[in-house]
């Protein structure tokens, strides 16, 4: 049997997808949550698999700074247009379409990495050895989501 906690951050973002067929290849918004789980088999000393403020210090900077940016493929042709507009407030993927499945594996590689810092480096809120990032689901909308994850 195991435990698992889910921290959600909800962020307003915009993102255009620059292979789709559909209305999706122009700039739009989403009100997105994205949800990231760990797991683990046994509790710490607080009765936690981890503190839920934990996993906010560790992505919260991180994660930020899609609010209120634009998500934009490398490849695009206005990409360099949009960069010269709203400079850091473009985020961009490398040749690749920032869908949601493409967003929750950058968010998912981006945890494992802070979980192993905060596991090496404790801070207010200690992170076990045995804690494991399980899986990160970005919901595009009310009714689509997609997941990275083991
Ligand atoms: N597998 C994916 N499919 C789509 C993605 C995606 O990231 N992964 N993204 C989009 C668009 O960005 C679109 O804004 C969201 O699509 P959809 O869920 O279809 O949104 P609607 O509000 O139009 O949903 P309805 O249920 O049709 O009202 C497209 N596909």
């Amino acid at each position: 049997m195991v435990y698992r906690i889910c921290k959600s951050i909800e962020l307003e973002n915009g993102h255009l997808l620059s292979k789709h067929p559909g209305n999706c290849k122009f700039p739009h918004g989403h009100t997105r949550s994205v949800e990231m789980v760990f797991r683990a088999e046994t509790l710490d000393a607080n009765d936690m698999v981890l503190d839920f403020k934990a996993v906010k210090q560790m992505m919260g900077d991180f994660l930020q700074q899609f609010d209120h940016s634009l998500c934009v493929n490398t490849e695009d042709p206005n990409y360099a247009a949009f960069v010269a507009a709203y400079g850091e407030r473009i985020i961009p993927f490398d040749r690749e379409d920032p869908t949601s499945e493409v967003m929750a594996r950058v968010i998912f590689n981006v945890a494992r990495h802070a979980l192993e810092k905060a596991r090496e480096n404790p801070g207010e809120y200690p992170v076990r050895a045995c804690v494991e990032l399980e899986r990160v689901r970005v919901w595009e909308t009310s009714s689509s989501w997609a997941e990275y994850g083991e």
